[in-house]
């Protein structure tokens, strides 16, 4: 086996197959499949992943590979299958497809070093090789490679005496923290004991406290909290009884909290009746696809953690995926309460080093259970036993760059391959997880009810129109306003809800209608309050507000549109009693401000909670009673086939919030179009009448989940340009496909210009097409020629999720 086939990081066309090297003499055996390798490539040096081995090649005098890049495989032979799977069924090259399962700090250029790892004593280590590593000592992966001790280090690597480390420059290097270790024996301590005056009492102390646990001990829990003085810690490493020692430990995120540690529930009839098909699926070991369809509130986490349970009893292992805006504090608690130290947690409010220390342990078999955002579905476990997708119908498990993947889709895949069960869990489950629920694809699981049979929350629908015509004009409806005052009366919580997409806070020309937008991109430029600035979502662009109209010159130009801050201040008039937390993309920027932020909530510090799309999944707070949704409609106007869809989802998940315990809860919905389905029964939440309503719009229009789609984005400086090639491509496309398909096109994305590019785009709706695939990928590389030279770009996203 001296011939490693290789993915190389060039992402074309051309390259997107493996080619053959020669493994070097002395590489033999320490280049395995799942390695990073250096290779020639033309006249380049090039990064690459060994996919297999073999004696023969059909191809004479082969490059030898340059030198390894890591000591053991990054990728396992599953995820290996895993990654031409991704590649398969979103067109993308197989290196971005690898490249898209590793941690960033993988992935970036850092500096990478060989240390004994964590546990291990330099006695594990043959003669040869320790004095490179004594006092701590580390070897530079350049000379590790010059000097030809990859394949020995490589020997201890595997039996987990050394490790590589990656410097991840934004917080240099590890974290080391100081540890008194004793450095005789027991007996020879026993003996230092009978020589220390009797005077020295503290000393003896010290030395009876070591002589009875002989395990090195934190510097500072021996003294500060074990009380043991320091000037005796200092008398005793001078006489050479301890020693004080730098060991790394992970930078953990959660470190400085305390996570109480929690039992499993006594599980309600419903409950029992839900985990039973789970519990029997893990204990056979088979694969099953379960959506968890159950109210908010109605005790699906606990149904998580129990199944875990079982999964880690038998020696496997989980997958938690949270959509990323709710991987909050109280998410991460939960799991770390059951769990403790066995949770990994990946996510992107993570560094780059932390997200790799905690896929460290996961790599290493140090924790059971991994919880994230999209991405961990890539965790490197090898002995998966359930992956569980929690808010399964959120649009964020799609990744929008290559590979666009679905997490769910790569779930059910590795599901398959560790024949292993899937959790989809939802109060509001995607049309296209119902529907295959209801033909039998997936099994079915029900919680119909809330915990201790708490009745769903009343829900209010105001017409704000009616508000307006009889004469309120402020942004909170009568109703509204006095039921917030009676709540704070009563010293309950409230949650305001503010959806941000859609429309935001724009500046607008009172007297010509005049709306401010990018020069750059078709869309208009949201207001920041904060520094007085209009900012382009899109690129980026920034300017500041005029002082006088740019069309008629009037100066009555100002900011419409009710951004957080702008209800924040109204409030503050209104109500200047009423404590306020506010929660949006400005005031969690910063790291550890959303967990501050909901602390402050949590514990009555305040009496309103008023955010965004982030406060509205997941929170479980008992004293909430009343949730104010400010305006419900702003989502029914982007130019989605899913925008019904997205607001009644939104809508049932913001009004479960309230009354999840004892007191009961309340909901107002403000919407200029009362009239909607999605409102109305979002209203009386209702998922099943909407499920059948949005089902036959779905089959009208030829949408999902009867429809499959293909999006073809074109994107060129020039307008001509975009549109002839979008023009090429549908006609190419519509020979191809049989006449069940639909293609239409070309026609102008929603937003048709960003960063100075038009966008055209064509949209194949189709049922079973065996040859699209084939014909995206000439499309793609017929154009992927022209891309670097002229600046067109063609990209292709199979089932999309934004059609922007
Ligand atoms: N068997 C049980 N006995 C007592 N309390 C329970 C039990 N199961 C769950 N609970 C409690 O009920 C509350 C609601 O449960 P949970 O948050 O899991 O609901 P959920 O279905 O995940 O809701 P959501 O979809 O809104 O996040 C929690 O406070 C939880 O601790
Ligand atoms: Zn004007
Ligand atoms: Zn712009």
């Amino acid at each position: 086996m001296n011939i490693a086939s290789v993915i190389v990081d060039v992402p074309a066309k051309q390259t997107d197959k493996p080619f053959d090297y020669e493994i070097p003499e002395k590489w033999i055996g320490a280049i395995v499949p799942g390695m990073r390798v250096i290779v020639p490539f033309g006249p380049r040096r090039v990064q690459g992943f060994v996919i297999g081995l073999k004696d023969h090649s059909e191809f004479e005098s082969l490059r030898e590979i340059q030198e390894p890049m890591d000591l053991v495989p990054v990728l396992n032979s599953e995820l290996l299958g895993l990654g031409n799977w991704l590649t398969e069924k979103t067109l993308s090259f197989k290196i971005s497809a690898y490249q898209a399962m590793l941690p960033a700090a993988l992935k970036a250029k850092y500096n990478k070093k060989v240390k004994l790892a964590q546990g291990a004593s330099i006695e594990d280590l043959p003669e040869s090789l320790r004095h490179y590593f004594e006092g701590d000592k580390a070897i530079g992966w350049e000379d590790a490679v010059k000097g030809g001790l990859v394949p020995v280090l490589q020997k201890q690597a595997a039996a987990g005496t050394l490790e590589v480390l990656y410097e991840v420059r934004e917080r240099l290097g590890k974290k080391h923290i100081k540890y008194i270790v004793p450095l005789l024996p027991p007996e020879g301590l026993k003996a230092k004991y009978e020589e220390v005056s009797g005077r020295a009492a503290k000393q003896k102390e010290l030395l009876e406290f070591f002589i009875g646990n002989p395990e090195p001990i934190e510097a500072k829990k021996l003294t500060n909290e074990l009380g043991y003085s320091q000037s005796a810690v200092k008398s005793l490493v001078d006489r050479g009884c301890l020693g004080e020692k730098e060991l790394e430990v992970y930078r953990d995120p959660y470190e400085d909290r305390h996570f109480p540690k929690t039992a499993p529930l006594k599980l309600t009839a419903a409950q029992k009746a839900a985990i039973s098909p789970v519990k029997a699926a893990i204990s056979e070991g088979r694969h099953e696809v379960f959506l968890l369809y159950g109210v908010t509130g109605s005790g699906k986490t606990e149904i998580y953690l129990q199944s875990i349970q079982d999964v880690i009893e038998k020696g496997k292992e989980a997958i938690v995926l949270v959509p990323e805006i709710s991987l909050t504090p109280q998410m991460v608690e939960r799991f770390k309460g059951r769990f403790g130290a066995e949770v990994a947690v990946l996510h992107s409010g993570l560094s780059a080093g932390e997200k790799y220390d905690e896929w460290r342990k996961i790599q290493r078999r140090e924790v059971k259970v991994a919880v994230g955002a999209r991405s961990a579905i890539f965790a490197p476990f090898e002995n998966l036993g359930i992956i569980i997708i929690d808010e399964e119908h959120e649009t964020s498990y799609k990744q929008e760059d290559m590979p666009r993947y679905h997490a769910r889709d790569a779930a059910i895949e590795r599901g398959r391959n560790h024949a292993c069960p899937i959790i989809l869990g939802s109060a509001t489950p995607s049309l296209e997880s119902f529907a295959r629920a209801q033909k039998g694809v997936y099994s079915l699981l029900s919680l119909p009810d809330r915990m201790n049979n708490q009745p769903m929350p009343e829900v209010a629908i105001i017409d704000m129109r009616e508000e307006m015509r009889s004469g309120n004009r402020s942004m909170f409806s009568r109703k509204l306003f006095e039921k917030i005052e009676d709540r704070l009366g009563k010293k309950e919580q409230i949650v305001l809800f503010l959806n941000k997409r859609g429309h935001s806070s724009f500046v607008m020309c009172r007297d010509c209608g005049y709306v401010m937008g990018c020069p750059h991109c078709d869309i208009s430029l949201t207001y920041h309050r904060r520094n007085e600035q209009m900012k382009c979502h899109y690129c980026g662009y920034e300017t500041h507000v005029p002082l006088q109209c740019p069309e008629c010159l009037s100066d009555h130009i100002r900011y419409f549109g009710t951004g957080t801050q702008k209800v924040e201040e109204e409030l503050g008039k209104l109500l200047p009693h009423a404590r306020v937390v506010r929660m949006d993309m400005d005031t969690t920027g910063r790291k550890g401000s959303h967990e501050r932020l909901l602390k402050e909530f949590s514990e009555g510090r305040a009496d309103i909670l008023l955010g965004t799309q982030m406060i509205a999944k997941g929170l479980d707070f008992p004293n909430i009673t009343l949730v104010g949704v400010l305006s419900a409609d702003t989502m029914l106007h982007i130019p989605d086939f899913r925008s019904a869809e997205k607001t009644f989802q939104l809508l049932t998940q913001v009004s479960g919030r309230a009354g999840r315990h004892e007191l009961p809860g309340e909901v107002v919905i403000q919407t200029y179009t009362p009239e909607h389905y999605s409102i109305e029964l979002a209203g009386s939440q209702n998922y099943d009448v909407f499920y059948q309503r949005e089902m036959m719009s779905r089959k009208v229009h030829k949408y999902p989940p009867f429809y499959y789609l293909a999006l073809v984005t074109v994107s060129h400086g020039q307008l001509m340009k975009a549109v002839s090639v979008t023009e090429q491509i549908t006609a190419f496309l519509r020979a191809r496909v049989s006449e069940d398909a639909v293609v239409l096109g070309p026609v102008a994305s929603p937003i048709p210009r960003i960063n100075d590019r038009y966008r055209y785009q064509c949209l194949v709706k189709y049922k079973r097409e065996p040859s699209l695939p084939e014909n995206l990928k000439q499309v793609i590389d017929r154009y992927q020629k022209e891309e670097g030279a002229s600046g067109l770009q063609v990209s292709v996203d199979i089932n999309p999720f934004l059609l922007m």
